[in-house]
């Protein structure tokens, strides 16, 4: 995949932080390359301190690479932007707005009249299955209707790509089941560019068309695997080919943890 035809390129891009009073550097990533192609649905899988929310800052543009770059549409991230819509673990709704007044927090900074901003707030909500909601205010509504909120604002805006932080990790598995197939819908419904980021396994396999899986700090991109599954069935996740799938990531994953728990064992 050449960078011309890649929706988000992430070259050769590591990251280092001083460590404190110490004169020395800590390597969080190091020469991390991924590809996303426009409409990809790509997940990114690793042992915990890998790094992935590291990368998740250096997307949103909070943070710059040490080295290599960061590319959307060919052009240079600088900072944050409405290009970028993300979903976090937490679903950091404005409390004192209702559902239908935090999705349309976006659209007031792109300073869209009134009417249009509902008719737009109004349409994710129905997307994410929140039609009867709109009132409604995030102490009101569970968790799992909060991250449809969550999701429903990033979309709003209509970005070019959805970058997603463990945003399910927080939810109870049935809930958690339940947003995986909304969002496969919503992805196929919008054709958006989704980069999702996650410690499980099982999630990885079920979302990703596409999985790279990290190794433990620094991290790098140790493989991608390709998921080809059917989905349409009834229980995709007792199939057979899902069970290897996710067999094989395990197996790519599992010295990779061990390692990374030996690392925070031993606090280096
Ligand atoms: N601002 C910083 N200054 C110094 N070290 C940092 C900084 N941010 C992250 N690190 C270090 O970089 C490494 C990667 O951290 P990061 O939070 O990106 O990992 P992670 O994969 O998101 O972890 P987890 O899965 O546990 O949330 C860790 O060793 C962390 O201590």
């Amino acid at each position: 995949m050449t960078g011309t035809t890649s929706k988000l390129s992430i070259e050769h891009v590591s990251k280092t932080f001083p460590i404190r009073g110490t004169g020395e550097q800590l390597t969080a990533i190091e020469d991390i390359d991924i590809r996303v192609a426009e409409g990809e649905f790509l997940v990114l899988v690793g042992p915990s301190g890998c790094g992935k929310s590291t990368l998740l800052d250096l997307l949103g543009g909070l943070t710059t690479p040490s080295t290599g770059r960061i590319l959307l549409d060919g052009v240079p991230v600088s900072g944050p932007g409405l290009d970028r819509g993300i979903v976090f673990q937490q679903y950091a709704l404005l409390p004192w707005r209702t559902a239908r007044h935090n999705i349309e927090f976006g659209l007031e900074a792109k300073g869209l009249p009134k009417k249009e901003r509902r008719e737009i707030a109004d349409h994710y909500l129905e997307l994410v299955g929140l039609s009867g909601f709109a009132e409604r205010y995030p102490h009101e509504l569970s968790g799992g209707m909060k991250q449809r909120v969550a999701i429903a604002r990033s979309l709003a805006f209509d970005p070019e790509v959805l970058l997603m932080d463990e945003p399910f990790a927080a939810l109870d598995a049935q809930t958690r089941e339940s947003l995986q197939d909304e969002l496969l819908r919503i992805w196929k419904t919008t054709g958006k560019t989704i980069l999702f980021i996650t410690h499980g396994i099982d999630e990885a396999v079920y979302l990703g068309q596409r999985v790279a899986v990290l190794t433990s700090r620094p991290g790098r991109v140790k493989t991608f695997v390709d998921v080809d599954i059917d989905r349409s069935g009834e229980d995709t996740r007792s199939s057979e080919q899902f069970r290897e799938y996710r067999h094989r990531i395990w197996s790519l994953l599992h010295g990779e943890v061990e390692r990374a728990q030996k690392k925070e064992i031993a606090h280096v």
